[in-house]
């Protein structure tokens, strides 16, 4: 009886990232795999040179193609990653500046690969709903202060007939992330307590800049407040509902009368995205880097769309970045993995909320806010730490030990560790979220 060859492939970890020691039974700089044919290499560009990250055999049976080590499109420019079916096929990878430039402007956008003619057909035909506007006159509107300055805005507080309103000022040469964030807002059905009330847009006169116009959130953004204010259980769990129930409505698929709203996936899931209103409920904001998914009845699939696309292979914020996003192994052809990223980020907000809930602590004392990883990974994490701790290690922020003791507290860790499971397919819906913290309202009221 003949067994089949086992693979073997170069093997090299470090410490930090030395979760694929169980790969296989390693001897040396070889390592004989156990679950797979498929060996894998990560590497950093360090100089303009590819050195070596991780080498080992693959932790499962996934499909790998190529013989040899060939680059595949990475996050940035920074790391790639090979899978091959060779002997010691990961030892050496084939990269060129060039090849990787031109791979990492796509790697990111919503088609893995470059889009074909087929695909810009589809898209058209599969064009949806807006609800038209009014363009609002921007000499109407009195700018009064900043309230937040981002990557592509400037947020000002303003004044639009007698209401106080956040006016949102992109420069001229950041139009395309102004048309599709508007885009978002225009959508049919977009009004929901979840998302912030848009009331226009507009362009200045003179072209240098383009407005976005929305309710004013007077408590800043979700980050803001939880650095300056501790909650208790009630207003923790207020907190968490609303914005279980924005995503939840951002991802649906609605059918009102004549009436569609697509599912949307926002991307760039973070604190700082989040809005916090008076009555202590949550908005989301800033679509620039949302999806909006067609359903294309001819192909019978959902598309995604998305105007913003073009040339920005870096979506989202990094710390929020799911496993599979930071490695790259996504299918960006699906779209509701898309969807899957947000549930990821939302895990880490909700996370961020109860580690400022005095009731979740002994003598009623929260910990000061920290960023999720901050305590780990510091203020500022590289795409390098964090692909080795969330990824390589999948580890995640850590829940304190004596939540297990509350009576709320195997519910708040089974529904974290439920959202930002390593398994995008694990993770829950956005709804079931909105239910498993509807069930904890009724248990545990304090
Ligand atoms: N409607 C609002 N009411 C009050 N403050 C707001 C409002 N919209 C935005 N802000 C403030 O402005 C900040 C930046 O807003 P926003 O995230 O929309 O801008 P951006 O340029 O897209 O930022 P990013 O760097 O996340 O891409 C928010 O974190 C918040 O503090």
């Amino acid at each position: 009886q003949s067994f089949p060859q086992k693979r073997q492939c170069a093997f090299q970890v470090t410490p930090q990232n030395n979760k694929y020691t169980t790969a296989g039974i390693v001897n040396g700089p070889v390592q004989l795999c156990e679950n797979t044919q498929c060996c894998v290499g990560y590497f950093l560009i360090i100089d303009g040179q590819p050195e070596v990250d991780l080498l080992a055999c693959d932790m499962a049976e996934k499909s790998c193609p190529d013989a040899t080590c060939k680059a595949q499109t990475r996050y940035n420019s920074r790391l790639i990653k090979c899978v091959c079916n060779t002997d010691l096929c990961n030892s050496n990878i084939t990269w060129t500046p060039e090849s990787q430039e031109l791979r990492a402007t796509y790697s990111y956008s919503v088609e893995e690969n470059p889009p074909s003619l087929d695909d810009y057909s589809v898209s058209r035909l599969c064009s949806c709903q807006t609800t038209k506007t009014s363009e609002i006159d921007i000499a109407d509107i009195e700018l009064q202060q900043i309230v937040g300055l981002g990557h592509f805005a400037t947020v000002w507080q303003g004044k639009y007939q007698g209401s106080m309103v956040a006016v949102k000022v992109f420069p001229a040469r950041w139009k395309q992330i102004f048309t599709a964030e508007k885009e978002v807002y225009e959508l049919p059905l977009m009004k929901h307590a979840g998302i912030v009330n848009f009331l226009g847009s507009g362009r200045k006169p003179d072209g240098d800049s383009w407005h976005i116009v929305l309710q004013f959130a007077e408590c800043g953004s979700l980050h803001y407040y939880l650095c300056n204010h501790t909650t208790n259980w009630m207003f923790s769990l207020k907190l968490c509902q609303s914005l279980s129930q924005g995503i939840s409505y951002l991802h649906s698929d609605l059918h009102r009368h004549d009436v569609h709203k697509p599912p949307v996936a926002h991307r760039d899931f973070s604190s700082s995205n989040v809005l916090v209103r008076a009555d202590g409920t949550c908005a989301l904001c800033d679509f620039g880097c949302s999806t909006i998914l067609r359903f294309c009845s001819g192909q019978g699939r959902w598309q995604s769309h998305a105007t913003n696309m073009e040339g920005h292979a870096q979506l989202g914020t990094l710390r929020y970045m799911p496993p599979e996003i930071l490695e790259g192994s996504v299918n960006l052809r699906n779209s509701w993995c898309l969807m899957q990223g947000d549930i990821y980020a939302l895990a880490l907000l909700l996370w961020e909320i109860w580690m400022r809930c005095s009731d979740l602590f002994e003598g009623d004392i929260a910990p000061q806010h920290l960023l999720p990883y901050e305590s780990e990974l510091g203020a500022n994490v590289t795409l390098e730490s964090l692909v080795n701790y969330v990824f390589h290690m999948d580890k995640r922020p850590s829940i304190p030990k004596h939540w297990e003791l509350l009576p709320q507290g195997s519910v708040l860790q089974e529904l974290l560790t439920d959202c930002w499971d390593c398994d995008p397919d694990a993770r829950l819906t956005a709804q079931c979220v909105v239910d498993r913290l509807m069930s904890l309202q009724s248990c545990c009221s304090t």
